[in-house]
């Protein structure tokens, strides 16, 4: 095949793959079987041995790229990484409240409430809608990078629906049936077990062999956006359904309320669902939706005083 042809084809393949691999692992509805995706993975994969200058880093046959890193290299993230402060009880939730409507003066208040994924906090950086950086939370302002790791996360977009520049923020995790087959496996092998997803998620992108973490299927929520260029987004409602838009996977258990009564229900409502998810979470988060309103309330040197998580109280451990 000549050099035109094999760019046709390969810009083909990548739209098709690309497309494909984002209805199996974000909408969780494929319409091709595994040896379909697996045959045009295959192809891609010869066309790009045989013309090695067409590889680009966005392709879908680099996600395992990396060998293995000696260390992580530090990131300073663009905006804080901020952490939530704790709601136990309903009288912590009503106190919340007061505080918001106190800084609303009388503007309507909405809140969004959202899963609280039991996982680990990254922070994910796009250049004209190219994945280019991952990094943990680390103190907040300054993380490690594991971009190759986040790599192998399939429901990760190596590249946006649209060319746009921008942070986002979210938790990668390792779904509740990964952990077991993982855990299954380490115990044939006489190596030490994990003792939950969320170290289990944590270990895995710790390894400085990108391989490693490519045999672990690590997943990925996202729920906030940390920096954006050329974009005006007014509610976190707004926020979240754009992040979607650009193919990115959010949680779709989310709900906007107008009152701490809603938030109060929704709490109840997965105090119960919990154990069905086929993922851990460890509380609700309860954000306030005007982003107006939160850019008025601001945030402590931890905190942001615009949100909040509800904890459920520990699970007694399973005996
Ligand atoms: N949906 C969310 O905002 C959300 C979900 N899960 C989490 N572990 C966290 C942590 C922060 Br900080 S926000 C958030």
């Amino acid at each position: 095949m000549e050099l035109q042809a094999a760019k046709e084809r390969i810009h083909q393949l990548r739209e098709m793959i690309d497309e494909h691999n984002y209805r199996y692992h974000v909408l969780d509805d494929p319409i091709v079987s595994d040896a379909e995706y697996d045959q045009m993975m295959r192809e891609l994969l010869q066309l790009e041995e045989q013309f090695p200058q067409l590889v680009t880093p966005d392709s879908p046959t680099q996600r395992v790229g990396g060998k293995p890193l000696p260390f992580f290299e530090k990131v300073v993230h663009l905006s804080p990484m901020l952490s939530l402060g704790n709601a136990f009880d309903e009288e912590d939730l009503r106190e919340f409240d007061e505080r918001v409507r106190k800084a609303a003066e009388g503007e309507p208040v909405h809140y969004v409430c959202e899963l609280k994924i039991d996982g680990l906090a990254v922070s994910l950086r796009y250049q004209d809608g190219i994945f280019q950086l991952g990094a943990t939370r680390g103190d907040g302002q300054t993380g490690e990078d594991i971009t190759q790791n986040l790599k192998t996360i399939r429901s990760l977009p190596l590249r946006l629906k649209q060319p746009v520049t921008l942070e986002v923020r979210g938790e990668a995790f390792m779904p509740k049936k990964e952990f077991e087959r993982l855990n299954k496996d380490r115990e044939k092998k006489g190596e030490p077990l994990f003792a939950n997803p969320r170290n289990a998620a944590a270990g895995s992108l710790r390894q400085l062999d990108p391989k490693l973490a490519a045999e672990r299927a690590l997943d990925i929520f996202l729920y906030g956006i940390g920096s954006i260029e050329g974009k005006e987004l007014a509610t976190h409602t707004e926020t979240l359904d754009y992040l979607e838009k650009l193919g990115f996977k959010v949680n779709p258990e989310r709900k906007t309320v107008d009152s701490m009564d809603g938030v109060l229900e929704y709490i109840n409502e997965w105090r119960e669902k919990r154990p069905n998810l086929p993922y851990e979470i460890d509380g609700i988060v309860i954000k306030v939706d005007q982003l107006g309103l939160r850019e008025k309330m601001g945030a402590t040197a931890k905190n942001p005083r615009w949100a909040i998580a509800y904890k459920f109280p520990a699970e007694e451990a399973v005996t």
